[in-house]
This record gives C-alpha cells, structure tokens and sequence, in this order.
C-alpha cells in the first residue's frame, strides 16, 4: 500500500474461510463457498459473490495473511501511520487463532503462529534495521468480560477493574490499564504470552475453547529521528459483539478508530 492509497482507501477488508474442524468433518457438514482463483472474490452457495480486498480460502497459510494483509500496515507504522487490526466473526471462526491469542512460547518456530506474534517479530527487525532512530516500545492488553474492562498485564491478584473516561481535551481514555515498556521482542511476545494464559475461557457449542470476551493488544512505538516524532501501532482483536458488551466495546473502538489511518478489518468464517 502506497501512502497515496492508505490516505484514500484507510479501511480494507480481508475475508477469511477456515477449514472444517474435524468435529464437523465427523458431523458430515460441508463448506458451501467457492474461491474463485486469483480473484479476492468468494461464492455463497451457487450465485451471491461476494469481493473484498483479500480472499483467504481454507488453504491459506498464517505467513500468507501476514504477508499479504498485515505486511503493508507495517511498512506504514515506521512512516508514521497508525494502524489497526480487527478481527470478526461468529464463535469458532478463527479469530482468536488468525491473530495468535492463544499463542505461547512452544509454538515459537510454528506455521501455525498468528498475526500478533509475526508483527512482533517484524516490528523488532524493522527496528534493528534504523540505527539512526531512537525506539521505545509498549504493551497493554485488556479483555472486556461481562461489560468489565479486565487488564490482563496486571500482576496483582484482584485485577482492578479498568474505566473508560471521556476527556473533553483528549477523547476517549482508558484509565488505569497497564502499559509494559519492552526492549525486546521474547519481551513483549512475553505479555502477549502472559495475558493470553488469563483470558476468560468457556466453551460453546461451536467452539470448545471459546474466549468469551473481546480483547484488544495494543503495541505503542515512539521512534525519534533528530527532530522529536512518535508513532503508535495498535492491534485489536474483536470477538463478537453481545449485548451486554456493547457500550464498552463502541467507546474503545470510538477510541482508537479517532487516530484511524490504516485499518484492516479480517472477517472470519
Ligand atoms: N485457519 C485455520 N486453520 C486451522 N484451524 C483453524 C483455523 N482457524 C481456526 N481454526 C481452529 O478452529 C477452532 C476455533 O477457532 P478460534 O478459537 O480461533 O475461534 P474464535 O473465532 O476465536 O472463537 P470464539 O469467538 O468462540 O473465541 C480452533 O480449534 C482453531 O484451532
């Protein structure tokens, strides 16, 4: 994505078709879409196509995704856009393993690895790269449960609940939640790592492993060349919306969608 394209087309949308788990291998469904080849283009059944900026068919490696759809949104980080990431869909989708929430250190060297921890890894070669530039890297990452903000880098037994604030100078805040400094990239996959080990986990009727709740990593970069200047990168990984959810979800995302510069939005199937 050139410059010129991120500043007209700011949202771009990824569709993503997992293949059949094998408990429904085992119940007999069938997938009723079609991927048209070479095309971004998928079909429901035998007439309604669908197109989006990228097609993901159940073949679809994690490093293609990264690559294809992730990839350019890191090029612009380190010129100064901001960026997010948002994954959707229903239970079961895909959402938690598309963006590696439920990553930890033994899957290091995994195909299987998500989107977070390839960013990470990217993020600290691009780094290495720019010995000319100052960084300082941050983590947050949070869970919204039950309408409750859960800060899930807090090392304190009771987790104080987090609060949304409006400000009326600086828009939405997120007040009292974490932000861990990191120098290095085991560092930072480490939180991801920690926060993933607490997340609210049940199961539903679609997926045995369901997280439960919306979670969102944030990665904050400050790079000074000379002249003071600072960028922040942001993830969010966004489960699905239910009701009692709702309100924290809109003021979080009317938080971070006010500094939208490049989005990706991957829906899940
Ligand atoms: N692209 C994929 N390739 C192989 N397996 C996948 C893929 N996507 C998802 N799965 C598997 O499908 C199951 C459900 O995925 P996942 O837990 O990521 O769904 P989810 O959308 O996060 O669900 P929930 O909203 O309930 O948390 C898991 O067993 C996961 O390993």
């Amino acid at each position: 994505m050139t410059n010129e394209d991120a500043k007209v087309i700011p949202v771009r949308v990824a569709l993503r078709c997992r293949p059949l788990v094998p408990k429904e291998i085992n119940e007999g469904c069938q997938s009723c879409l079609t991927f048209v080849p070479n095309e971004p283009q998928v079909i429901v059944g035998t007439e309604k196509a669908f197109t989006y900026d990228y097609v993901f068919d159940p073949t679809s490696e994690q490093e293609e995704v990264f690559s294809t759809a992730i990839s350019p949104l890191l090029n612009g980080i380190f010129k100064g856009y901001h960026a997010t990431v948002l994954a959707y869909g229903q239970t079961g989708s895909g959402k938690t393993y598309s963006m590696g929430g439920t990553y930890t250190s033994a899957q290091e060297n995994d195909p299987s690895v998500g989107v977070i921890p390839r960013v990470i890894r990217r993020i600290f070669e691009e780094k290495e790269k720019r010995a000319d530039s100052e960084f300082c890297l941050a983590v947050s990452y949070l869970e919204i449960y039950n309408e409750d903000i859960l800060d899930l880098l807090s090392s304190s037994k009771d987790k104080p609940a987090i609060s949304i604030r409006e400000d009326p100078k600086e828009g939405i805040k997120i007040v009292g939640l974490t932000e861990r400094q990191v120098v290095s990239a085991p560092e930072m996959v480490g939180c991801l790592e920690l926060g993933n080990s607490v997340r609210t986990v049940g199961s539903t009727a679609m997926n045995a492993a369901s997280s439960r709740s919306h979670a969102i990593f944030t990665i904050t970069l400050e790079q000074r060349r000379g002249s003071d200047k600072s960028d922040s990168f942001t993830f969010l990984l966004y489960f699905p919306c239910r009701a009692p959810q709702r309100k924290s979800v809109l003021s979080i995302c009317s938080h971070y969608s006010a500094e939208l510069e490049q989005h990706l939005h991957i829906r899940v199937l």
